[in-house]
């Protein structure tokens, strides 16, 4: 297949042919009326615009004879040849010398055509070179060194800084006014060599075409060229060699050995598809472009004479070399994320593994990252700042491009303070999401609990999915989709930012259940295409994993950003010594080997990622769920469906911690026990739990059919209070009471045994301890001791536990009347004596968490959010 570059260069050689055959066809069809005419035109030769008068002349004689097309056709060519000078050789290539600046080619390009002159004010005479063609350079070395500068000093302006590098082999140092171009020596994009150094830069350049050849092109490709119009990357730069040779190499083009000869020649033959090029002067070159200085025309202009331009101004190429040479000593260009994305998205299956790349190593050549039965799990590692993120976002991007999500699904989990996942969730900016992300957390920093909540139910997923090959025989899940076509078996990679929090030394029931969990996912996640992605800022992290030898070992796959410590075997230091931007991958537990280091492209920009993510969530099937967003600084509202308790009524109490943010509910059967006790001090908290359990419960009973009375004992919970009457009248509720006087509520419920639903909601009720004193309480254990049964059920507040314990019988309280409580600021060891295991639970109280237990439920008590309610 042709470029368009090809095909531009082409049309202009086609169309300078054309024109001359159009002049040719005008004289041959008006042979006599032209005769005086062509005899003129020989003779001035050298005017290009006298030629173009001659023809007119020549023209209107013919016109006489016959209407000739040709004039036409000539002026057409020109026009012709002037718009695709713009395309083909444009800006910096052939723009003229005053005012000229190099230009801005887009990534991996080149202009096909340069500029050395004109045949016409109105026809340039134009070379091919990179990419191209070599030229071959005859006749007055003065001038031809001129040529040459032009020449390269129009490739330099046209390709990007670093793109093209020069070899100049000047024995004879003829090439004074190339010196300039010695500026570029510093970057290492120029070197000068001096006699005896050709077979030594014949055979570079030979080597640099079999290297190009097969590592780069590596069958794939016919030439670089074909790779960037693929790709959109160009992996190599181009090399320019210049021979002068004053007419000859040495003393005589003989002098040329013949291994040299053979060498050249190689070179001519095969060096454009690589990028390496040869301008020759006085040395002859087969294939190249040819310019005979002599009688000034060019393989290309053909017997047309060109007036050459004048060479570029020594000062110029200086200024230009030195700016380039400033541009790349300052250190690449980041990579760019477009080039991880694959031509079509979503076409590649996952059943043996997911394969995506992350960035480009020093050859050019894409590293891909393999998760699968071998690598089964990645650690990724990095000081804080070294691109961590930004590496997880290229990596994603680059598997979400390739995969649907029927073949890819996502976990991912932050416990650094921060956003970093918050993108892939809907947000209120952007409307979008990542269709294959199922479950976002973040801000997670002290919810360790969620951490947990994550790897419970990848193991349930590991369970399910272990039955299913065990069904279906099979040993791993590429057999599994095999026996199971009609499944739904994407691979999962559940991501962890920051692990180590989860893994903490401290040997809590948390951490202890999540090394486990991890274990056991670790272990045998690999077969059933569960993968786990851990990522640490924290020496202390990893090494906490390093002592645990059975979960490290399965982490095959390893990334160390720079100065990542600890990531790799012992002698591996490489990470120390890459740049910014750059990563160390080693899918081999970090031998030193199996080193590939990789430069990692920008993948962070916001924009670079939203029209990535919008065109996937374009693609995404119209049923497809949305992720779930686990906020930690996020307060969820009470949700607005009515809970679906079957028989027995639910009060929900807040959010579990959990994958699927369930409400954590209390069952009011007409059971002992079924009542509810808040407890702890913090105001708006037991608001927010009584507000949401009584709203929740209102939904379940039709107007009219259940009563709720709330008493309100804490000046503080008025508004509260009142905000819940006022939501209990307009469900249509309206015989809901607030009520004050607390000990004849509690006498009317103890002699109530209607048997109609009754809840009694009371706000503080420690506060009126004097009141109840005596019968008050008598009445109060009475109705929460057989009040569930004739469906009264006490949702009551109380601000400490001994407060609670007091109202229920001091130290002979029967306190099994609370079959559930939520403790706000209440520390463990206080709840002793309403949780069933040694000593309470381990519970160390913070804002906006609440510990839930129900002894119904419940074997270890769970921690809620408290819903927002308004
Ligand atoms: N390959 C890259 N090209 C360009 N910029 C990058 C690249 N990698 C990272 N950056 C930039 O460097 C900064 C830090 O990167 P990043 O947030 O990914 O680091 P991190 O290791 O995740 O840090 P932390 O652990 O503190 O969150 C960001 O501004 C990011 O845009």
């Amino acid at each position: 297949m042709r470029s368009p570059r090809t095909a531009v260069a082409t049309e202009v050689a086609s169309a300078l042919g054309q024109a001359r055959g159009a002049a040719r066809a005008a004289a041959a069809g008006a042979a006599e009326a032209l005769a005086d005419s062509e005899l003129r035109l020989r003779n001035t030769e050298d005017d290009v615009l006298r030629l173009r008068d001659e023809l007119a002349v020549g023209l209107a004689a013919a016109r006489a004879v016959s209407t000739d097309a040709a004039g036409t056709t000539l002026a057409a060519r020109t026009a012709t040849i002037r718009a695709l000078v713009t395309t083909a050789a444009p800006g910096a290539a052939s723009a003229a010398w005053d005012g000229w600046t190099p230009s801005r080619p887009e990534r991996g390009t080149a202009p096909a055509l340069y500029r050395i002159g004109a045949v016409s004010p109105d026809i340039p005479a134009l070379l091919p070179l990179l990419d191209h063609a070599h030229l071959a350079i005859e006749g007055d070395p003065t001038k031809a060194v001129g040529v040459v500068a032009t020449l390269l000093l129009r490739a330099l302006g046209g390709t990007a800084p670093g793109g093209l590098r020069l070899s100049v082999y000047d024995p004879e140092q003829l090439g004074g006014s190339l010196a300039g171009f010695a500026a570029l020596s510093p970057a290492g994009l120029a070197s000068f060599y001096g006699p005896g150094a050709l077979t030594g830069l014949l055979d570079e350049l030979v080597e640099e075409i079999r290297r190009i050849h097969e590592t780069v092109l590596a069958g794939e490709y016919t030439s670089l060229r074909e790779l960037a119009a693929t790709t959109g990357r160009r992996p190599e730069p181009w090399r320019v060699a210049v021979l002068l040779g004053d007419g000859s190499i040495g003393d005589s083009v003989d002098d040329l050995s013949d291994r040299q000869r053979a060498q050249l020649d190689r070179i001519a033959r095969t060096g454009a598809a690589c990028g390496v090029h040869l301008i020759t002067v006085g040395v002859p070159t087969t294939p190249a472009e040819t310019v005979d200085l002599d009688n000034r025309t060019t393989s290309v202009t053909g017997p047309m004479r060109i007036s050459l331009d004048p060479a570029p101004p020594a000062e110029l190429i200086t200024r230009t070399c030195r700016g380039i040479a400033e541009i790349v000593a300052a250190g690449p260009a980041p990579g760019v994320f477009a080039d991880l994305l694959p031509e079509k998205l979503w076409t590649e299956s996952s059943a043996a593994g997911l394969v995506a790349p992350i960035g480009e190593a020093a050859d050019g050549r894409l590293v891909d990252l393999a998760l699968g039965d071998a690598p089964p799990h990645a650690l990724i590692g990095g000081p804080s700042g070294s691109g961590k993120t930004n590496l997880l976002y290229a990596w994603l991007g680059a598997l979400c491009s390739r995969y649907s999500p029927d073949e890819l699904e996502l976990y991912l989990l932050d416990f650094k303070e921060g956003v970093s996942f918050a993108r892939f969730a809907r947000g209120r900016r952007d409307e979008s999401w990542l269709p294959h992300v199922r479950l976002v957390g973040v801000n997670v920093n002290s919810d360790r609990e969620f951490g947990l909540a994550l790897l419970r139910f990848l193991a349930g997923e590991l369970r399910r999915r272990a039955e299913a090959a065990k069904l279906h025989e099979a040993t791993k899940l590429e057999e599994l989709r095999t026996e199971d076509p009609g499944g739904r078996w994407p691979r999962i990679v559940a991501v962890i930012d920051e692990f180590q929090v989860l893994l903490t030394t401290m040997r809590d029931p948390v951490s202890a259940e999540a090394t486990d969990l991890m274990e056991d996912l670790a272990r045998r996640g690999r077969s059933q295409g569960i993968h786990l992605v851990l990522a640490s800022q924290d020496i202390g992290g990893i090494e906490a994993l390093w002592g645990r030898s059975a979960l490290v070992s399965q982490f095959t796959l390893r990334i160390a950003l720079p100065k990542a410590r600890r990531m790799m075997a012992e002698n591996n230091v490489v990470s120390d010594v890459i740049p910014r931007y750059h990563a160390v991958v080693n899918p081999d537990s970090g031998v030193l080997p199996a080193n590939k280091v990789v430069r990692v492209p920008d993948a962070g920009s916001r924009q670079v990622w939203e029209d990535l993510q919008r065109r996937l969530w374009g693609m995404r099937s119209p049923d497809a769920p949305e992720p779930i967003l686990f906020d930690g600084s996020h307060v969820p509202p009470l949700p607005r469906h009515t809970p679906d308790g079957g028989r027995d009524p639910v009060a929900w109490v807040g959010q579990t911690i959990d994958v699927q943010a369930r409400p954590a509910h209390v069952r009011l059967g007409r059971t002992p026990g079924r009542n509810l006790a808040v407890l702890g001090t913090r105001v708006g908290e037991a608001c927010s739990v009584l507000g949401a359990a009584v709203l929740s419960l209102a939904r379940q009973h039709a107007p009219g059919t259940a009563r709720f009375t709330v008493v309100c004992l804490e000046p503080d919970a008025v508004d509260a209070a009142s905000t819940v009457i006022g939501h209990l009248w307009s469900a249509g509720h309206t015989g809901a009471a607030l009520r004050d006087d607390v000990v004849e509520v509690l006498r009317e419920l103890a002699a109530d045994d209607s048997g109609d639903p009754h809840y009694l909601i009371v706000y503080a009720v420690d506060a009126a301890a004097s009141r109840l004193a005596g019968q008050g309480h008598v009445n109060l254990r009475r109705v929460m001791q057989s009040g569930p049964e004739r469906r009264t059920h006490v949702l009551g507040w109380w601000r400490s536990v001994s407060r609670l314990k007091d109202d229920l019988g001091g130290t002979a309280a029967k306190l099994d009347v609370v079959g559930a409580w939520v403790a706000l600021d209440v520390h463990g060891n206080e709840l002793a004596s309403l949780y069933p295991g040694q000593g309470g639970p381990a519970w160390y109280p913070r804002e906006n968490r609440a510990l839930f237990f129900d002894r119904a439920h419940h074997r270890v008590p769970e921690i809620m959010i408290p819903y927002e309610v308004h």
